[in-house]
């Protein structure tokens, strides 16, 4: 297999368009031409309408999947169009377009799936209204995703920009972090019963292996969280590390997988720590993501291992409150572009290899 010319293809599906998704998507076109043939996936008429309001002149061109995507070039921004239900304002969410997000995240994932694309980047959407819509169930794309390629399992990782491109095993104790989740769209209620021996022993095996196939760490070590206070003080703060978390790591152990823990969340997340690891299994979303969006907030990425397909996303939501101003940050959104763009190049690395 030859490798892309000009980068590989790229979907990134603009969002939730009452959001900031749309204008980030300009604003990343218009600025300095990027390494991957970036192409969006959502309504033409709403990004010309969001160029002109945040003052960014871009030059749309309307193509199909699988038609060729011109190398990438400061201003331009190929579209596979996907039509609004109905005129979106910003700031202004509406039910009716909850089938148009979903529509262009089934247009990526087909195309992907298709080979029209080297990968999907995905603007936020607005998990609130796709619910409010019907569609129950609904918690997030990484679920979506996750049933959309008929998988059993996935895992949610965030990774600060500086922790993306590192090969090395190990890093430093600066604000390099990469943190997986355990659970991720959970209630916090319905937590503990979610970490089960099995659940714990997939997300670990994905996190391994991905660790090595999509970050070049040959021996990845991962330290993973207790779920309770004081890793559950020996079971005195509850009983989940002692009959759940600990004879999974064992197990886990004797397969080979570097793996510490269960470790004290509080002081797991310490420099010290941090510096002999590759990645941190935290037990839920607001245990791990907190420390993540702390040490780089608008720097980092959220990626879904365990896909049969590189998906990327930004580390923020719709951010409603800035929607159609024009002063959101981009710089999620380049970091999650640049990592799709290198896993994708390294999968078209093994596919021709
Ligand atoms: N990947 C995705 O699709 C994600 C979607 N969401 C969804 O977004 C919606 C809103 O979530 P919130 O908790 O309010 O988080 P949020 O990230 O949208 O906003 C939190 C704060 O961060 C600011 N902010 C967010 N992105 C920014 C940017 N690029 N530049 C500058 N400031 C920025 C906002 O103005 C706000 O003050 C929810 O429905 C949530 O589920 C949240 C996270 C990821
Ligand atoms: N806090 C991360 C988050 O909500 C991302 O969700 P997803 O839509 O990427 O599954």
């Amino acid at each position: 297999m030859t490798l892309p010319a000009h980068g590989p293809v790229l979907a990134l599906t603009t969002g939730e368009p009452a959001g900031i998704g749309p204008e980030l998507t300009l604003l990343l076109a218009a600025g300095k031409a990027l390494s991957a043939r970036v192409v969006a996936v959502g309504d033409p008429q709403l990004l010309a309408e969001r160029a002109a309001m945040i003052e960014r002149p871009v030059e749309l061109l309307e193509l199909a999947p699988g038609e060729p995507v011109p190398p990438p070039r400061a201003g331009l921004l190929p579209v596979w169009p996907v039509a609004l239900r109905e005129p979106s304002l910003p700031g202004r969410l509406a039910t009716a377009n909850a089938g148009y997000v979903l529509e262009t995240l089934d247009v990526a994932v087909r195309a992907c799936l298709a080979g029209h694309a080297g990968g999907m980047v995905t603007a936020p959407l607005h998990k609130g209204v796709v619910l409010d819509a019907g569609h129950a169930g609904f918690t997030g794309h990484t679920e979506y995703l996750r049933d959309a390629c008929g998988v059993d399992e996935v895992v949610m990782l965030l990774a600060t920009g500086s922790a993306l491109h590192a090969r090395e095993a190990g890093w430093r104790g600066n604000a390099a972090l990469r943190v997986a989740l355990a659970t991720t769209h959970l209630p916090l209620r319905e937590v503990a019963d979610a970490i089960t021996e099995a659940r714990l022993e997939r997300i670990l095996r994905i996190l391994h292996a991905d660790l090595q196939r999509w970050f070049g760490v040959a021996r990845p070590r991962i330290a993973v969280c207790g779920l309770n206070p004081h890793a559950g003080e020996g079971g005195h703060l509850g009983r989940e590390e002692l009959d759940v978390i600990i004879p999974c790591l064992e197990r886990l152990r004797e397969d080979g997988l570097l793996l510490d823990g269960p470790l004290p969340a509080d002081t797991l997340f310490t420099p010290r720590h941090l510096a002999e690891v590759d990645a941190v299994l935290a037990m839920y979303h607001d245990q791990g993501l907190p420390v993540l969006k702390y040490a780089g907030f608008g720097r980092a990425a959220n990626i879904t291992l365990g896909l049969p397909l590189v998906r990327t996303s930004v580390d923020h939501g719709t951010a409603l409150d800035l929607a159609g101003r024009g002063i959101a940050d981009p710089g999620s959104l380049c970091v999650a572009v640049e990592l799709a763009a290198d896993m994708a190049h390294r999968g078209s690395m093994v596919s021709s290899s």
